[in-house]
């Protein structure tokens, strides 16, 4: 500001702002107001800071989890550098852990932690960290509620603290599909502005055993088979996933067995709609309903009326039931592009067994704009449960399928010798973890959090650089002599 303005209006108070910057790349900036009186100066901060304390939504207490080994184990850094300050600067105190073994965050979740404290939990770390929290969060809530987690007819009931993730580890798969960007800073200014997203979770079952949560991919065959390859290659740090990926694609094994789903008849959308929606309805985008109605739609599609179960039998290379977009850097518009995040569904996608070439023009797919579901040997299912049943049966011995790997190829061709390529079995991708048996069971397709995080509808028709109603903070009153000059701006409060 030039220096005869400084003096001529000697008061000012800065305001913190979020500015979307590129696309869904968001960043803090600041404006100053400068005043000719310090009273007027003190009222407009006072204002100010009534109308933000009055916003319930925003976050004042978190606790944050930060896994120091996730992804390239920057954990750490970009917390105290990208995250704290802007923390700092919206007033949000916070507890923070740093995770000394797997399963630290999740296990303090399930039994130490003081939640009433809170507002929400924050997880700096990759979709394992999120997924560790997922399952301290809602184990505890349904364990406090009595719910049975064993038993796949129970309803989970809604945890009431919100979830936020700072993207720190390898795939961020969970962070990109929900944010729309793998950015610290992003997802940070998100969860200050307390925006929250409900989110689905599956809760998987063998023999009326609970096994895991998942809230992304459940993938048997190829994921699976992937992922079980990568695991042994963990040596190869991220470059494992190329290089099983690839293994697998040539290996090219398809799996018997028989999947039984209870389709979602009565919603509108379908898997195959060409609009895109992360914020439970697709109807929300298309129409430009308001926001009640859209709720009436939520909790409509939450209460349908359900046709029978269906039962298809057959030879898949891949069986996935994706619970939001799976988008990520490599497959921008993910395995499902119109999954939603929270409408009680999973999109159960079947690609039976084809040729290479075939297979490879599915999984090209996942990186082009075009229908991924256009293939014969392809079909998609928009369900609410769903089972699988391997068709040669396993007995207990045979489960362990994280490290009897070899072992079990053995076994199984012994037990089967007709099966001269492929194994009887794969394993169950669950959001990056593997699972120890193959026939599983997934309950009803729940809501049972918020996430502090959201993919913006109407990215589009706003302008980059526009100006969005969130106050981040404020900085207090000062003479001007005590502020950094802003020589770009110059606003004068009337
Ligand atoms: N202190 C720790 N030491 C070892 N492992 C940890 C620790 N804290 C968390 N973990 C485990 O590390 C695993 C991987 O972490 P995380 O998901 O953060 O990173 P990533 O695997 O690199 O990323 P992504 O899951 O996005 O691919 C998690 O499953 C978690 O259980």
């Amino acid at each position: 500001m030039p220096q005869k303005s400084t003096e001529a209006y000697p008061y000012a108070f800065t305001v913190s702002y979020v500015e979307r910057v590129w696309q869904h790349r968001w960043r803090c900036s600041d404006v100053t107001f400068h005043c000719l009186e310090g009273a007027l100066c003190q009222q407009w901060v006072q204002t100010i800071r009534e109308q933000l304390t009055a916003l319930t939504s925003r976050p004042k207490h978190l606790l944050v989890y930060i896994n120091p080994y996730g992804g390239k184990q920057q954990g750490e850094r970009i917390y105290e550098q990208k995250v704290a300050p802007l923390f700092t600067l919206a007033s949000i105190s916070t507890d923070v852990i740093v995770t000394e073994h797997a399963n630290h965050a999740r296990d303090h979740l399930r039994t130490e932690a003081e939640l009433k404290q809170y507002d929400g939990v924050v997880c700096v770390g990759g979709d394992g960290m999120f997924s560790e929290m997922v399952h301290g969060l809602v184990s505890r809530t349904q364990r406090d509620n009595g719910v049975d987690q064993n038993s796949p007819e129970e309803k989970l009931v809604p945890c009431t603290l919100r979830i936020g993730i700072i993207p720190a580890g390898s795939t961020d798969c969970i962070c990109y599909a929900t944010v729309g960007i793998n950015d610290p800073v992003t997802s940070a200014l998100h969860i200050i502005v307390g925006d929250a997203q409900p989110m689905d979770v599956c809760s998987v079952h063998h023999n009326n055993t609970f096994l895991r949560y998942s809230v992304s991919l459940l993938g048997y065959g190829f994921y699976g088979d992937v992922l079980a390859d990568s695991e042994r290659k963990r040596w190869m740090g991220p470059a494992r996933y190329d290089f099983s990926g690839f293994k697998t694609f040539l290996t090219h094994h398809y799996y018997e067995g028989t999947v039984s789903f209870l389709p979602a008849t009565d919603i509108l959308g379908t898997p195959r709609d060409k609009t895109r929606c992360r914020a439970g309805y697709v109807l929300l985008y298309k129409c430009n309903l308001s926001n009640n109605i859209h709720n009436q739609l939520c909790s409509l599609v939450l209460y349908p009326h359900v046709w029978g179960w269906r039962v298809i039998r057959g030879k898949f290379l891949a069986i996935n039931a994706a619970s939001m977009s799976c988008a990520c850097p490599r497959s921008p518009k993910g395995l499902s592009p119109a999954a939603h995040l929270a409408d009680g569904t999973t999109d159960l996608i079947l690609v039976r067994q084809c040729s290479r070439f075939n297979f490879l023009r599915h999984l090209l797919r996942h990186t082009s704009k075009y229908d991924q579901f256009d293939m014969t040997f392809v079909e998609v299912h928009r369900v609410r449960r769903f089972r699988f049943t391997p068709r040669y049966c396993q007995s207990d011995s045979e489960l362990d399928l994280r490290e009897n790997g070899k072992r079990l190829f053995s076994q199984i061709c012994r037990d089967h010798p007709a099966c001269s390529c492929s194994p009887a079995y794969s394993s169950w991708n669950c959001d990056g973890e593997i699972l120890p048996h193959a026939a599983i069971e997934v309950g009803y397709v729940t809501t049972p959090y918020n996430l502090l995080c959201k993919y913006t509808v109407h990215s589009e028709s706003i302008q980059t650089h526009s100006l969005f109603p969130h106050f981040v903070t404020l900085q207090p009153c000062y003479k001007m002599d005590k502020i950094k000059t802003h020589q770009s701006t110059h606003n004068t409060p009337s």
